[in-house]
């Protein structure tokens, strides 16, 4: 047996491997109740679905990341019974040996529980699901750090599937800020074009006077935020424009990360970072903005009558507290001129941010 290390591996990357072996399971439970023909669909509210799938496969990654994870908050997007019994085969003990073979960036080596949120999507795309639109989905595991997405896991179950019926099924993208994405071959959109995607079923016209505004060459209506973002991952698209509040913490974490990862950026219409720490609103308020390049641009091409009906997520009385030290610091050491902002609070102006309310249940 291998002597233990003397340096144990950190959380952030101990998290990250058990999500991405947990989301191949995922995959397999969503891949299987579609087999069965019998979806089990719920209806949430307008144009809201769940199914079988969504509650079985969010078991699954919930009951395993709990598990491994006692001590870390973790919000998924289904409401379910918790006194529920979870099949044995669904808590996943693996770690991805991927993922552990790579190290550690120095900024999470010394990230704890109490530091960390992760959020899961356990089906994203359910209505495309519903409808047979299969290459639509995804399985989303985003990790928070200090309120920002930092880690994220996109595994999409039926990548490959119209290579017949014996093709070989899914795969898996990850990606944590400052180490990079893999899993994808990463492309550039045609310079000669705008293509913009965004929602195909959740539409309205605010939705797409935002996406005229950008000046598109061609729109790409299809479902799902993780679908998209990897659009933007292969460059198959140069923006994601969804002016609506549809959109929740689990839609968007993981994508995030894996985007920012490569560095690319995805905000809110106003250009504000969506937030992610534990009593953040878990409504995208400000509504989605995902580019590779040029992020700034789509922003000043949104029109502000249409940016008045958004609001940017409020920081936590910790993010406030670090940066009101961080400021007290620049002013003791007197250097104007270096920039001390932490990370989150490097991309936006909080100055107009929405109070906090929490009316989700999750
Ligand atoms: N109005 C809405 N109601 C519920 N979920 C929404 C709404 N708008 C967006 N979403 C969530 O965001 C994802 C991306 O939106 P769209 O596909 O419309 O572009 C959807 O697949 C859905 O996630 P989910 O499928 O996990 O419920
Ligand atoms: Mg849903
Ligand atoms: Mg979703
Ligand atoms: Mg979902």
């Amino acid at each position: 047996m291998a002597a233990p290390s003397a340096f144990p591996t950190p959380l952030v990357m101990r998290l990250l491997a058990a999500s991405v072996s947990v989301s191949y399971k995922a995959g397999n439970i969503i891949r299987d109740i579609l087999k069965t023909g019998d979806l089990g669909i719920i209806e949430k509210g307008k144009n809201d679905l769940q199914t079988e799938a969504d509650r079985a496969a969010q078991r699954c990654i919930v009951a395993t990341l709990h598990k491994q994870f006692p001590k870390v908050a973790i919000f998924g997007e289904e409401s379910l019974d918790p006194t529920e019994k979870i099949p044995d085969d669904y808590i996943v003990k693996d770690l991805d040996p991927g993922v552990l073979s790579h190290p550690c960036p120095e900024g999470y080596k010394d990230v704890t529980d109490d530091q960390v949120v992760i959020w899961v999507d356990p089906l994203d795309g359910t209505a495309e699901f519903t409808q047979g639109l299969l290459d639509h989905v995804t399985v989303l595991i985003g990790v928070a750090v200090n309120g920002e997405a930092r880690g994220g896991v996109i595994y999409q179950p039926y990548y490959n599937y119209e290579a017949g019926p014996d093709a070989d099924l899914g795969r898996c993208i990850w990606g944590l800020v400052g180490l990079g994405s893999f899993g994808f071959i990463p492309g550039t959109p045609p310079a000669d074009k705008n293509l913009i995607t965004t929602t195909r079923s959740h539409s309205d016209w605010i939705i797409t006077e935002a996406v005229n505004s950008c000046e598109p060459t061609d729109i790409i209506r299809v479902g799902g935020a993780g679908h998209k973002v990897l659009l933007l991952l292969e460059g198959k698209v140069h923006a994601y424009v969804f002016a609506s509040k549809g959109c929740k913490k689990w839609d968007t974490c993981a994508p995030e990360a894996v985007l920012h990862a490569i560095g690319g950026r995805l905000t809110d219409i106003l250009g504000n970072p969506i937030l992610y720490h534990a009593n953040v609103q878990r409504q995208n308020a400000g509504g989605v903005l995902a580019t590779l390049q040029k992020h700034q641009w789509y922003v000043d091409k949104i029109p502000q009558e249409i940016k008045d009906n958004f609001v940017s997520d409020k920081p936590s009385e910790e993010m406030l507290e670090k940066k009101r030290l961080l400021a007290s610091m620049k002013f003791q050491s007197g250097d104007a001129g270096s920039s001390v902002d932490p990370p989150e609070f490097s991309q936006g102006d909080y100055s107009k941010a929405s109070k906090c309310s929490d009316k989700t249940k999750l």
